[in-house]
């Protein structure tokens, strides 16, 4: 709408009308109204400091209000409980989420609501979860090109491996998969004084919105209340010691992708493509939004690449060597379409098509950045 916010005139109109919207509500003080482009779509996002004329579902209906000043550019209110300081640029500031939307994963929290204060963990920008070593993140451009799966059986290949204890975290707020990929529906995680403790299986530490809210619950949720289910999802589950985690993230980018990159130090971000005549764009699009927040990518992994006996894959041709060189990425694995990778995980390591993966484990664990901090 405004040219890759070239036209700072009428940025300025729409800043003004937006804070007048706030101003009617006496929660303009101290608000931080920003414009921001993430690949290749704008949006504001806007910042208050907690007010008490502001409730859970006063906020939701400001959001809905500040949207339609907007005129279809997307509006995202987070409210803090500090001063109003963060930008959708810049890593926020230690907040939680507007109170109603703070927890909308329901948490038993610590102490009750009178000690909400006592309950921000005071985070610096960027940390990783708390006890993860090595954060790595499984992206794409597009959906539906077997992210999870990759995800899931290279955290498998990691364990088997003996590279440490790991983690999944499935940060897929709309459509979870790791309940069914691991045979784990309908089973609740234990939670203790406000944090969730990860389930286990095969091997491996799980955490999925999938295990805490019913799909059609998360389903009905808007921007505020994503992002505050994310940030749960990333601060308050208790993993214990890992020496690696795994993030299956959402595809597009939205809010949940915000909000991982925004509060969370990710070691590397992997991004999965599939043969297809749009794979370079696709590739390209998957990395954007992780280099723009300064995430290293560690490279591509080409799914459904061929047939188990390495003939041509029937979706097409993967992408060539000079292809990759001039997107400035490297291949780290090919994977073959095969039943055996598409067949449920369950609750035990599955054998079948996991070879490819262990290869995968053994190529990531090996890279500089990661064997130095052996
Ligand atoms: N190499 C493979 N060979 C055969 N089937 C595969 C392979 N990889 C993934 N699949 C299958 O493709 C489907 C999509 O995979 P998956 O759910 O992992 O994709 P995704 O990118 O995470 O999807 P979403 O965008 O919905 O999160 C699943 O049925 C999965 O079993």
């Amino acid at each position: 709408m405004f040219g890759k916010m070239k036209d700072a005139a009428r940025w300025g109109a729409l800043e003004q009308k937006l804070r007048r919207v706030l101003a009617a509500k006496s929660v303009h003080k101290g608000a931080s109204v920003r414009l921001s482009e993430i690949g290749g779509e704008e949006r504001i996002s806007i910042v208050l400091a907690e007010s008490p004329d502001l409730d859970g579902a006063g906020a939701k209906a400001l959001e809905a209000e500040l949207n339609e000043a907007a005129g279809g550019i997307p509006v995202t209110l987070v409210v803090t409980l500090h001063k109003a300081a963060g930008t959708a640029s810049e890593a926020p500031a230690p907040e939680r989420v507007a109170r109603g939307h703070d927890n909308p994963l329901a948490l038993p929290q610590q102490g009750g609501p009178a000690n909400a204060n006592e309950n921000v963990r005071a985070r610096p920008a960027k940390q990783r979860p708390i006890g993860a070593k090595r954060v790595i993140a499984v992206a794409s451009g597009k959906g539906g090109v077997g992210k999870s799966t990759i995800a899931a059986r290279l955290a498998i290949a990691l364990a088997n491996q003996s590279k440490g204890r790991v983690g999944l975290l499935d940060l897929d707020i709309y459509g979870p998969s790791l309940p069914v990929m691991f045979d784990l529906e309908g089973v609740n995680p234990k939670v203790d004084e406000g944090q969730v403790i990860p389930l286990e299986a095969a091997g491996l530490s799980l955490m999925s919105i999938g295990f805490l809210v019913s799909e059609e619950k998360a389903l009905a949720w808007r921007g505020p209340m994503v992002m505050g289910a994310s940030k749960q999802l990333l601060d308050e589950v208790r993993w214990g010691p890992l020496d690696w985690l795994i993030i299956d993230t959402p595809p597009g980018t939205g809010d949940a992708h915000l909000t991982l990159l925004q509060r969370t130090r990710i070691d590397g971000a992997i991004i999965v493509t599939t043969p297809s005549p749009l794979a370079l764009a696709d590739m390209k699009r998957g990395a954007t939004l992780f280099r723009q927040m300064e995430v290293p990518i560690l490279g591509l992994v080409e799914n459904m690449a061929c047939l188990p006996d390495g003939s041509p894959s029937p979706f097409g041709d993967t992408l060539s060597d000079e292809d990759l060189a001039g997107a400035g990425m490297e291949r780290l694995a090919q994977i073959p379409l095969d039943g055996g990778v598409a067949a449920p995980i369950g609750r035990a390591r599955p054998e079948a098509g996991q070879a490819p993966f262990e290869t995968l484990a053994r190529t990531l664990s090996e890279l500089d950045r990661f064997a130095e901090r052996r």
